[in-house]
């Protein structure tokens, strides 16, 4: 038996960060909803008790590093499973991007082996086993639109934002999540994004102030380590997005556009720029 799942990239509307704890991760406050660019990926049960990977994309570890590896190892071991599985992953999404792309894959592994063996086993749980393999798993595992706490396994759903188009641009560098939080210092804020003004203007699906109201800290870090990030931004600017922001940890920048006429502009004027870019909606 084979069963197919799809793994969404997610982008952070709004993150902010309260403090670092005593664990070494930080408490945060995120709004985060998905897009439609995804990773697809396809399970199939193997005779023999063992977990092999493959993937089209060459530059991503196929062994225990792979998280939909380390997904499916923790699902056997929890539940005793004793059965083996083939997962082959049609990566879509940029790595290493801030688009959570490992982390969507875990989730989709999650959901997907559940289906496999028949395991029965419930959506918050399957949120708490994918909480030890990352923060933004458990996000990944319930989709939609949600509010994450604590270091980021907290969830409340929230309604979907107004639809919109996203365009998203990668530049052709790779920053590390750890390094990302590491250099960042919450006592040296100026400015904290508003989550209630992101909430009530999701909740009136007032796109003008959903954009006026995107927000995030990490940016403080990663555009100062890489100005061409800096540089992408006020281009999507420049070029008419209605707003723009950095996702998670980055380097990847999405815009906001409203109006469909100016998605080819956009997306034209930034493929002069940077190789990576996509034209995506959210989903909803
Ligand atoms: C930047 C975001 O992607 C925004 O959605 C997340 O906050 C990070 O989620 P993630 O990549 O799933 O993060 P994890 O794999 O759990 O952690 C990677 C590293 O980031 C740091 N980290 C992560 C989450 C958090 N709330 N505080 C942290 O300090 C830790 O040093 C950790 O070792
Ligand atoms: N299935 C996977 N797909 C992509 N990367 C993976 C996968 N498994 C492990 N990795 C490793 O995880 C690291 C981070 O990749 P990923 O694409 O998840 O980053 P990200 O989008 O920045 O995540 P986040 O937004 O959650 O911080 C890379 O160094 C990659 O080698």
């Amino acid at each position: 038996m084979k069963v197919y799942e799809k793994a969404p990239a997610k982008i952070n509307l709004l993150l902010d960060v309260m403090r670092k704890r005593d664990d070494g991760f930080h408490e945060v406050e995120m709004i985060m909803t998905m897009v439609d660019l995804a990773d697809r990926l396809e399970m199939e049960e193997l005779p023999r008790d063992t977990i092999i990977i493959s993937s089209q994309a060459g530059y991503i570890p196929l062994d225990e590093k792979n998280l939909a590896f380390q997904a499916a190892k923790l699902i056997k071991d929890r539940y005793d499973v004793s059965r083996g599985v083939y997962i082959h992953l049609d990566k879509k999404i940029p790595v290493a991007a801030g688009l959570a792309g490992g982390s969507s894959d875990a989730a989709a592994a999650l959901r997907g082996l559940n289906r496999l063996w028949e395991l029965g086993i419930s959506e918050d749980e399957l949120c708490t086993l994918g909480a030890e393999l990352g923060s933004d798993v458990p996000f990944c595992v319930t989709g939609g639109t949600a509010i994450a706490r604590g270091r980021g396994e907290k969830l409340e759903p929230i309604g979907n934002p107004p639809q919109c188009w996203v365009v998203l641009a990668k530049p052709p560098i790779n920053v590390s999540t750890a390094d990302v939080y590491g250099k960042f210092r919450a006592s040296e804020l100026k400015h904290h994004p508003s989550t209630p003004a992101m909430l009530s203007a999701i909740e009136r699906g007032s796109f003008a102030d959903v954009c006026a109201n995107l927000g995030n800290v990490l940016e403080t870090v990663t555009l100062h380590a890489y100005p061409e990030v800096l540089q992408l931004k006020d281009i999507m600017y420049r070029l008419g997005a209605d707003g723009v922001l950095m996702s998670g940890s980055g380097p990847t920048v999405f815009g906001l556009v409203g109006k469909e006429a100016k998605v080819s502009r956009i997306y034209n004027g930034l493929r002069g720029f940077c190789k990576e870019v996509y034209v995506v909606r959210m989903l909803t």
